[in-house]
């Protein structure tokens, strides 16, 4: 074995705390009716008792709704409610509570949320510096990172794309991105489901070899083959929320034997245990609930065990080198990913830019010459108008469907102790806004000469302030909408919003024409400080008289301040205009982020 080889085993495959996981009379159960008080419960584990144990990779089996994701999440913390029953974390420094051990587990859910548009390689090297402190050279990450891969069988693929990834790789890469931190507890939510019986193989295998390396390994899992099964080292079977087996596969069989069902020769244990407690050869469920308590109680490893263990398997020096980084890190690193999505992604950034050139380029052909021609005031109103509700349409949608496509990877990364929400939060706002304004800018820019608005660079500069922040609205009303909803009802929700707010900004229905509750709450209306704050940015601050073309003998609105007082706007001023919005948009973006923490408190 070469020397860097070694280094990189003492790194990274020996070097888990050793953690057993005990839990006594464990039951759980939901509200089903959404009235808090008087709602009926369903009560999903009746009792479990186990101890899983650390260099074991652990099964928890059954047929389908019988708990054992419900099981997975409570271990885990990922689900939390009415528990019953006491979950105890056993190190060679004792039991411990959850919170100790929570920092340090980590849990790999049954889809893979990754980014599609980054190498594994790429994926890997900004997993470390999220996880592991900046004392760390570029050369210890790259070492952790191929020693990983290897052991996962992902070097051939360090150079491809994740989108371009099979399922079983896509799974092993899952759990590659949580091993860099090493986490003494793996938590995996059915890791087989999906792929073929080779790739199931191959990650059962990778599985195993973790957990050899000191590490708790769990998993559930539906229906494993009788050579899947073989590869576990303990199983747990969950059945209607009670535990009917737990044991080694090897003991299976003799198990049930004994209990009277015998397992036909060439017949996969696994199957037929799982018909067994399926009553396909009766009902004997209350016979195999007492049975296994009875005969599957399991020893606490004794704490000698556990140190002399723990001594031959954990590293302290790695620890150190494993410290997490700061949030001012992380923010950076995932600023720089950001980024490198914008870059990528045609869809948020290419694509956008032509759209707000081809749109400023229409509207500016559409209402040619309105900004200066006094015949042409009215459209000019127009004009402002759309604009302003485009910036509120393109803005809004798209965000919300942005967290509910994001929020998955979010939640797993959080879970997992990769970022606090804030650093994400501080950095999605760092890398938006800019490329919000720059959107804004080329609109702006295009639409504002077309359409022969005053060549004044300081009214230029206010329209662009008043479209920017409208769009930094409308993107948090968006971005608000698709952290509560789903897609579809945010959507329609951000629809709505847009469709009042036009008929209460006081242009299709005159102020003095409306009921004055609705006339009141027209003023927390952010679409009539906008196009109030347009008007005023062209029309304001005593513009000259309009030029009237010479065919026409009248020109109404060649004077601004009549236009002004017209549209009842002669008593408004940009300044409070621009303030009430950016007031707006700090509201906004701090209900966001409340309404964000807490759907990913709710599993
Ligand atoms: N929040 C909830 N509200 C109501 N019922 C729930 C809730 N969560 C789980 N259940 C119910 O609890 C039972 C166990 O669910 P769980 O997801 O743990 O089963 P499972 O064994 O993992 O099933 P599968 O293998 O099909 O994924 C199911 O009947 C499910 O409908």
């Amino acid at each position: 074995m070469s020397t860097r080889r070694r280094e990189t085993n003492a790194l990274c495959m020996s070097r888990a705390r050793m953690v057993d996981i005990q839990f006594k009379d464990l039951s759980y159960e939901v509200q089903v009716s959404k009235f808090k008080y008087r709602g009926t419960k369903k009560q999903i584990l009746k009792g479990m008792n186990g101890i899983f144990k650390s260099t074991e990779l652990t099964a928890i089996m059954g047929p389908s709704g019988a708990g054992k994701s419900t099981l997975l999440n409570i271990l885990s913390g990922f689900q939390q409610g009415q528990l019953q029953g006491t979950v105890e974390y056993i190190s060679s420094e004792g039991k411990q509570n959850w919170d100790m051990y929570k920092k340090q587990s980590c849990y790999i859910q049954q889809s893979d949320n990754l980014y599609g548009l980054f190498t594994v390689q790429e994926s890997m090297m900004m997993a470390t510096y999220l996880k592991i402190g900046s004392n760390a050279t570029k050369m210890f990450r790259q070492l952790v990172i191929d020693n990983i891969l290897e052991t996962l069988k992902l070097t051939k693929v360090k150079e491809t794309k994740v989108d371009r990834l099979s399922g079983g790789q896509k799974k092993r890469l899952s759990i590659a991105l949580e091993l860099i931190d090493n986490p003494p507890i793996m938590f995996l939510d059915e890791p087989t489901t999906g792929l073929d019986s080779m790739a199931s193989l191959q990650c059962i295998v990778a599985l195993k070899t973790l957990a050899k390396s000191g590490r708790t390994v769990i998993c559930t899992i539906h229906q494993p083959s009788a050579a899947l099964y073989q590869m576990f080292d303990y199983i747990y079977l969950v059945v209607d929320g009670r535990c009917m087996y737990a044991g080694t596969p090897d003991d299976t069989v003799s198990y049930f034997a004994q209990l009277g069902f015998q397992c036909p020769q060439y017949h996969n244990p696994a199957d037929y245990m799982l018909e067994v407690v399926n009553q396909e050869y009766g009902d004997y469920s209350n016979q195999l609930v007492v049975a296994a308590k009875e005969y599957c109680q399991r020893e606490e490893t004794s704490l000698k065990v556990r140190i002399m263990r723990e001594a031959s398997f954990y590293n302290e020096k790695t620890k150190l080198m494993l410290d997490p980084p700061s949030e001012l890190i992380k923010f950076k690193v995932l600023l720089y990913r950001y980024i490198l999505i914008i870059y990528r992604d045609w869809s948020v950034s290419h694509i956008k830019l032509l759209l707000h050139f081809l749109v400023a380029v229409l509207l500016g052909l559409l209402f040619e010459k309105a900004g200066k021609d006094a015949n042409k005031t009215l459209n000019n109103v127009g004009f402002l108008l759309v604009t302003s509700l485009y910036f509120i349409y393109t803005s809004m949608i798209p965000a919300v469907l942005k967290f509910p496509l994001e929020m998955a990877i979010l939640k797993k990364e959080r879970f997992n102790n990769w970022y606090q929400l804030r650093t994400y939060y501080a950095a999605t706002l760092v890398t938006t806004l800019p490329l919000q304004i720059f959107f804004t800018f080329i609109y702006s820019a295009v639409s504002y000469v077309l359409t022969s608005q005053p060549m004044e660079w300081n009214r230029f500069f206010m329209f662009l302030l008043i479209i920017a922040l409208t769009s930094f609205i409308s993107e948090g009303i968006g971005l608000g909408l698709g952290a509560i909803f789903n897609p579809i009802n945010g959507t329609f929700f951000g629809a709505i919003t847009t469709c009042a707010m036009l008929s209460l900004a006081g242009f299709l229905i005159l102020f003095n024409h409306m009921p004055k509750f609705l006339y009141y709450i027209s003023y927390i209306n952010y679409f009539r400080y906008s196009v109030d704050g347009l008007v005023q940015a062209i029309y304001g601050f005593q513009r000259e008289k309009l030029i009237c073309p010479s065919q026409y003998d009248y020109c109404h609105f060649r004077i601004p301040s009549l236009l002004l007082e017209e549209l009842r706007m002669s008593k408004s001023i940009f300044w409070v205009d621009a303030v009430v919005l950016f007031a707006w948009f700090v509201i906004i973006r701090i209900m966001v982020y409340i309404s964000l923490k807490k759907r990913l408190s709710k599993i």
